[in-house]
């Protein structure tokens, strides 16, 4: 190791020598300062909870981080600079900071953090949700929207919706006592399945496996990566098997998304699209490999693009949709008044139609408040998607760092007392006289996010989940089953990304005379 004894130098200095040197020190020393002092403003940084060494701020996380960080915004406010590990969190909960990140400043907050586990999931990004910002992610994007959750591609699935519900009420009837939380679930797995891929895969050795593959997906994306974090720890995933677990689940996606690429590519050379199949027959992974081969989106979609896209579908599209579903129907079941409103409007707009369709929709006003209600206390992504900062930026006067990972608390957003009245309690009509929708303009209301990152599958789910309420209450009533109180009801919710709920829901249908 080098060593530096400095006393033979100073012995040696003149007092004039040493006191031009004091000089210069304390000159240096007072230009620092000022320095310090007069870029001080830009580094007014955020309110931050006082963290550990190493892990910073994450053993306050807890269980449920959305409501962790809630109660961490009250002490601290609406925008709190955390340390999850090593990074840097910035934590948003109030609808005006949420604006100035999403709408103001947009451009700079529409990168992604890195996640290992995911990356390895969805093919190194090279899907939508986590794409790095830029061309590439532009691109992807934007054949999602065109080829599937566009609104005109959106209502030309309606067959499919209506098809798949009609087999809904079908099980419903044969069943009365019903596991809400396992139908919705096929039906949302279903619908994607048919309009992504062409068919179900839901019976079978084949169904079982997908199912069984998507549900592991889905549980790990929720997974907390300690190693992205903590980088010195992250070897712990080799010894808990999470990394064995994660090369499993990608491996088993990879060779069923290979084999569902191959049999689309087998019928296209069979010449069965252009001929036996209408326009609006063909799914997305047909719309993908004409894009692959004729190349008229002006870039080469290698065959992982492909895949990862699909994959995205699944990983966005279904849990979120089905955790609507679940949690308006709990809400219904704990609230017999808002059952009989959404009851009443229901079938009076049907009339003595057997089922509800698209059009009917257009006017149930209740349905629709009923739904931004659900939105508001059960998002089913209550921190949405993390964010990144691409650059230094001041908001509501504090300083932002580039690369400071965002973290939007919709949850406590919804339950703000100073926009809500009564925030906490159920009341579909406070949404009956009032203009604020989910679709990204209104920053109180965010489950679907907003700004060039928001949800691009906002229509696509709510013209499932719209139809499937209505139908239920069309053509059942429903209860909970014996001794069971609404005031009991089980309100848990599950850990992970998307917070649906823990215990199945359970209910009574009994079909009401035709
Ligand atoms: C009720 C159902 C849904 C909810 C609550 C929901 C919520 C969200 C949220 C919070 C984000 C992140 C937004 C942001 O960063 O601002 C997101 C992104 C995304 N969602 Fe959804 N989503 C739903 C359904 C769907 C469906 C059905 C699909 C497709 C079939 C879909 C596809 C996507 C994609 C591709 C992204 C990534 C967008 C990007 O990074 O550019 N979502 N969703």
């Amino acid at each position: 190791m080098l060593s530096f004894d400095a006393s033979p130098l100073l012995l040696s200095f003149t007092p004039s020598l040493t006191s031009i040197t004091l000089v210069l020190l304390i000159s240096f020393l007072t230009l620092k300062c000022l320095r310090l002092l007069l870029s001080s403003p830009d580094l007014h940084l955020p309110p931050s909870p006082w963290g550990l060494p190493i892990i910073g701020n994450l053993h306050q996380l807890g269980n449920y981080p959305h409501r962790a960080l809630q109660a961490l915004s009250r002490c601290y406010g609406p925008l709190m600079m955390l340390h999850f590990g090593s990074v840097p969190v910035l934590v948003v909960s109030s609808a005006n900071c949420a604006r100035d990140i999403m709408k103001t400043h947009d451009i700079i907050f529409s990168d992604r953090p890195r996640s290992t586990l995911s990356e390895r999931l969805l093919y190194h990004r090279k899907d939508v949700s986590l794409a790095p910002y830029g061309e590439y992610w532009r691109q992807m994007r934007s054949i999602c929207v065109l080829q599937l959750l566009s609104n005109k591609r959106v209502h030309s699935f309606r067959t499919v919706r209506e098809e798949e519900i009609s087999l809904l009420m079908d099980k419903i009837e044969q069943r009365r006592l019903v596991d809400l939380s396992s139908v919705f679930a096929s039906l949302t797995n279903d619908i994607i399945c048919r309009v992504a891929l062409g068919r179900k895969y839901s019976d079978g050795m084949q169904g079982e496996k997908f199912t069984g593959l998507l549900a592991d997906m889905m549980g790990l994306l929720g997974v907390f990566n300690v190693g992205d974090f903590i980088p010195s720890l992250g070897w712990i995933n080799k010894l808990t098997g999470l990394e064995a677990k994660v090369k499993l689940v990608a491996r088993g996606f990879d060779q069923f998304l290979d084999e569902v690429v191959e049999e689309h590519r087998r019928k296209m050379e069979e010449k069965s699209i252009g001929s036996g199949r209408g326009e609006d027959r063909r799914d997305f992974v047909d719309v993908l490999l004409d894009i692959e081969k004729d190349k008229t989106a002006g870039f080469a979609l290698a065959a992982d693009s492909i895949k990862a896209l699909i994959l995205d579908i699944f990983a966005a599209g279904t849990d979120t949709t089905y955790t609507v579903l679940e949690w308006a129907m709990t809400e219904l079941l704990r609230h017999p008044r808002a059952m009989n409103n959404l009851q009443t409007e229901v079938r009076e707009i049907t009339g003595g139609k057997p089922i509800v369709t698209d059009e009917d929709l257009e006017r149930m006003h209740y349905l629709r408040a009923f739904i931004k209600e659900t939105l508001r206390l059960h998002p089913p992504i209550p921190l949405l998607v993390p964010r990144l900062s691409t650059q230094d930026v001041k908001i509501q006067g504090y300083h932002i760092a580039a690369g400071t990972m965002v973290i939007t608390n919709a949850w406590t957003i919804g339950r703000d007392p100073g926009t809500w009245d009564q925030p906490d309690e159920f009341k579909p009509e406070r949404f009956l006289n009032s203009l604020v929708d989910f679709k990204g303009q209104d920053f109180e209301l965010i489950p679907f996010g907003a700004g060039r990152r928001g949800c691009p599958g906002m229509s696509f789910a709510m013209a499932t989940n719209e139809l499937v309420l209505a139908n239920l209450v069309h053509k059942f009533d429903w209860a909970l089953p014996e001794g069971q109180k609404p005031e009991d009801l089980d309100m848990t919710e599950c850990t992970g990304l998307t917070i649906h709920r823990k215990v199945h829901l359970r209910a009574v249908a009994t079909q009401l005379p035709s």
